[in-house]
């Protein structure tokens, strides 16, 4: 008989008693704190008198308030909140024994891109931190789930949540991506598919050929949207791409233990024959670079596709949603996103912070200028991954062509730090979220596309494709002078 899916097996190992009120007490591997969803919880151990029933099962770090600017991480921090923040974690961790990769660790960064890069989120294990994007971590194999404040103290304070078991949708990505077309065009692909809602009650476990052919940054960025499309977590099981990317980690063991936990590692992926609540297929093969052209994640698009008309989606809601995107977009149905006008180009966070990510977007940046109207903003999803890029130079080709190269943290994809889009800017992003007011002022504007997307927006000061940038690229690309309707 099957033992079942990945989720069942890794929800089994961890699951303590089934509750009375019918959920179940899950035991939680590897916690997860930030400075703003941790103080409160903290606060509420203290006023019990707990400590901390693991803290060498929890790591902390600073992101979303993390100034970028190097002599703006000076302390006390300028801003009064932010201090408070980053005071109250240095307390909090100082006082129950946590590790905290502070601004003097050098290894400070986004939760989700700290705790993959060193090793600490491993396959099998259940991830828990007070953020929504904690699915990130199921790019290892592993039960990753943002939880709120009153969980936080509960893990905090034993070790352990409340949970309910959520149904498994395979997704199975068939196909081989083309030139140009990376993994955040994938998961814009299955969100465009099945909705911003489709997920909702689920987890996600993301399978088939041209998942097995991402390397694990590429499913790192597919695992952080998974709740862009409602699903509780996503994940994808691990293979021999994720055992080679642990090895020699920081947190992960070496030698004899290292081989040991790749026999449990295979142990706990879904068996062939494993039985899924719902399978989708999709075929990778012939998609374009994707663009958001709402303000919500499944507000998308293949790059040259028309903008859809409100009256031809399927629910009220989606039309209704429609009508408020294309209102605050300015934005009108048959229009094409080619040629939109961009003001600012971010390229970072949890979802395309990493190495690969400036990688790609360097490639298409070279040698190329951005325009005078054009603020390029480059932010390194963590300290490794900045001194890494140093290291190998892309942070001057960045720099020569124009852009600010900034410290690790959140900045603009939330702008809760002083990188902040204005009134009226149109922002081309690598983020996940481009809901109003997301990345700063109200009447800003935000296009989610993938990093090389974003880099080719800077060049051209406008939404293009970002294979016209490569060389073997494919011939057929449209360009924005190609289309007849060209967004303002
Ligand atoms: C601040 C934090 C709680 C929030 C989240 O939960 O995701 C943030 O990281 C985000 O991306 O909106
Ligand atoms: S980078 Fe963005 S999505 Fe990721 S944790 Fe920070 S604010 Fe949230």
């Amino acid at each position: 008989m099957s033992d079942g899916t990945l989720y069942d097996k890794v929800w089994e190992k961890h699951k303590v008693t089934e509750l009375p009120n019918g959920q179940d007490q899950l035991f939680i591997g590897l916690h997860l704190v930030h400075e703003v969803t941790s103080p409160q919880a903290f606060g509420m151990l203290r006023e019990r008198d707990l400590n901390v029933a693991y803290p060498d099962r929890t790591f902390a770090t600073t992101d979303h308030i993390a100034p970028t600017e190097a002599d703006k991480r000076k302390r006390p921090l300028e801003d009064e909140k932010s201090e408070e923040m980053l005071g109250a974690l240095e307390k909090n961790t100082s006082e129950n024994g946590i590790t905290f990769f502070d601004f003097d660790s050098g290894k400070q960064g986004i939760t989700h891109v700290v705790a993959p890069e060193l090793g600490l989120s491993q396959p099998g294990m259940t991830v828990a931190c007070g953020d929504s994007h904690t699915a990130t971590h199921g790019a290892f194999g592993s039960i990753g789930v943002g939880i709120g404040t009153s969980q936080i103290r509960d893990v905090l304070a034993t070790g352990c949540i409340a949970a309910d078991k959520q149904k498994v949708r395979r997704i199975e990505i068939e196909g081989s991506l083309g030139d140009g077309v990376y993994a955040k065009d994938v998961i814009m692909k299955i969100i465009q598919e099945l909705g911003v809602d489709g997920g909702v009650g689920h987890v996600y476990e993301y399978g088939g050929p041209a998942i097995e052919e991402l390397g694990m940054e590429g499913r790192l960025a597919i695992c952080n949207m998974s709740i862009e499309g409602g699903a509780r977590a996503g994940y994808i099981n691990p293979d021999e791409t994720t055992y080679e990317y642990l090895r020699g980690r920081e947190y992960v063991p070496e030698g004899e233990a290292f081989d040991e936990l790749v026999e449990y590692w295979e142990s706990i992926k879904s068996d062939d024959d494993a039985e899924y609540d719902d399978v989708v297929t999709i075929n990778v093969d012939d998609i374009d670079p994707l663009v958001t052209w709402g303000i919500n994640p499944g507000q998308v698009i293949e790059v040259s596709e028309p903008i859809p008309a409100p009256s031809d989606l399927p629910t009220q809601t989606e039309q209704e949603a429609a009508e408020q995107a294309l209102d605050h977009m300015e934005l009108s149905p048959g229009e094409s996103m080619l040629g939109y006008d961009v003001d600012v180009a971010f390229l970072g966070t949890c979802t395309n912070g990493r190495v690969s990510d400036f990688e790609v977007a360097a490639d298409i940046i070279e040698g190329q200028q951005v325009p005078d109207d054009v603020w390029a903003l480059a932010v390194p999803g963590s300290e490794t991954v900045r001194k890494e890029c140093e290291a190998r130079g892309i942070d001057q080709t960045f720099i020569e062509a124009g852009w600010e190269w900034r410290r690790a943290g959140c900045s603009m994809c939330l702008a809760m730090n002083d990188d902040k889009l204005e009134a009226g800017e149109v922002c081309a992003s690598s983020s996940n979220r481009n809901f109003i007011g997301r990345q700063g002022d109200k009447d800003g504007k935000t296009v989610l596309m993938s990093p090389a997307m974003v880099a080719a927006a800077a060049v051209e000061g406008e939404v293009t494709d970002a294979r016209r940038f490569l060389d073997d690229g494919p011939s057929d690309v449209v360009a924005a002078d190609d289309v007849e309707e060209v967004a303002d």
